[in-house]
This record gives C-alpha cells, structure tokens and sequence, in this order.
C-alpha cells in the first residue's frame, strides 16, 4: 500500500531524514516513535502530500485519507460550530448534513464522550475536546489509511486508553490502516504492532515485541 524508497528531506542545507525505507501493508498499525526533531512529523508530511521529498520514491495506492497533524492551530478562534468541522471530515459535502450523517456526528461524539458538543462553538472547547473533535474529523468518512499524528497529547490517561482500543476496533473490524506518531507506546501498542524507531532514519522497523531487544540495546546500532 505504501512504500518508501531511500527517501531524503532536507530543509536547506539541514539533512531531516535520509535513508528512508519501508513498506506498509493495507490492515498494517505502525507507530513512529523518535525524540525531538528526529523527523517523525517530515516522514509522514510525505504522506499526506504536505511536504515532497528532496531524494527518493514515495508509492501510494490510490486511497482516502484520514489526517489529524500534530499543530492543530485551533488557539486563534476557529468560528465554526463542532458539527460543521467534523462534517468538513466526509468526502463531499452538500449545503446541509442528511440525517444519516448528523446521525453519525452524533453516533462518535458519544464514542468519544462529548455528546453535548454537537451544537458548540469550537471557540469554547478546551485543548483536549478540540482533539477529540479533529479526531473524528479524521475517521468519520472511515478512510481506508488513517495517519494521526501524536492524536491523544491532550487527551486525559483513561480516555487515551479507550481511544486507543477504538483504533484497534477500526483496524480489526474494517481492515483500517494505521499510522500513529507519538512519545508513549506504552498505552498505545499490542505485540504485534509494527514500530518504527526514527532518529533522521529509520533505526528500528518490526514487529513492537522485537523493539523491546532494540530499546535495551540502547538505540546505538544502526
Ligand atoms: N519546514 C521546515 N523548515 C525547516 N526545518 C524544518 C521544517 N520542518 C521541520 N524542520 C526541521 O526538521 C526536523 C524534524 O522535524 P519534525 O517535525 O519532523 O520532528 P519530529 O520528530 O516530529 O519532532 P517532535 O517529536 O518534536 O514533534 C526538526 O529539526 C525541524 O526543526
């Protein structure tokens, strides 16, 4: 489905990733794990079409997209109702939602557990409802590939971990997908998750119960 070959990006004269090669399967979950400026947001820019590479090949089967970035610039005021943002998720829109889809909006705003939201200003939201509303942005249209970009760095602990069996639902049930930048495997991640260890190139890519051996190995080797 997605297939990266020695794919570079500098910025400048400044090297953000080189050396890039993996191939993702369709029903694949692939968390990126990496410090600080290690390229994690770059490599998946690529994907979503933000960024090109300056080296390399990018493969994509032609498929619908889920994007939730990592900045959601959402502290200037977004006027527009909870409602119409989530909408602006389905492929097309008309005028006005049919009540199939306003029965959805409400259907995953009960699953992600702010039901009340549906007639809000997104200009009164705190930081993690906000989250919780570009979330369902990102699946309502139940994308065959859904990238999500650190999706629960607002999110309270019990929450996140609803939210992340929610993912594993979405993959096992509809064959989703799924690509999850974040700093915390721990909530987030089953044995047989593939993991990717970036730090300006890949230095870890397999199955997570593998990446233990990595992680006690200290990220040294290449
Ligand atoms: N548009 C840009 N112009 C110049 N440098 C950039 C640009 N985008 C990213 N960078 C640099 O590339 C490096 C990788 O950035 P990236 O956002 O991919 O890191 P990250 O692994 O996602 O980091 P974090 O965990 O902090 O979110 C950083 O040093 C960043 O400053």
């Amino acid at each position: 489905m997605i297939k990266y070959q020695d794919v570079a990006v500098s910025f400048g004269k400044f090297n953000a990733l080189h050396d890039v090669n993996f191939e993702i399967k369709p029903g694949d979950f692939l968390h990126i794990v990496g410090p600080n400026g290690s390229g994690k947001t770059t490599l998946v820019k690529l994907l979503v079409g933000l960024l090109k590479p300056t080296e390399g090949v990018i493969s994509l089967k032609n498929v619908t997209m889920g994007y939730l970035p990592q900045k959601l610039n959402t502290k200037a005021n977004l006027p527009m109702m909870v409602r119409e943002v989530i909408y602006s998720g389905f492929k097309k829109q008309k005028l006005i939602p049919s009540s199939t889809e306003c029965e959805l909006i409400r259907f995953w705003l009960e699953k992600m557990e702010i039901p009340q939201l549906f007639n809000e200003s997104m200009m009164h939201l705190s930081g993690g409802q906000q989250q919780r509303v570009f979330l369902i942005r990102a699946l309502i249209a139940e994308p065959e590939l859904l990238i999500l970009d650190e999706p629960t760095s607002a999110l309270d602990p019990s929450f996140r971990e609803k939210f992340y069996q929610l993912l594993y639902e979405l993959q096992q049930k509809k064959n989703m997908t799924i690509i999850h930048v974040t700093h915390d495997l721990t909530d987030a991640v089953k044995d047989d998750c593939l993991t990717m260890y970036v730090d300006q190139t890949i230095k870890f890519f397999g199955p997570y119960r593998d990446y233990h051996e990595f992680e006690h190995r200290g990220h040294s080797h290449d």
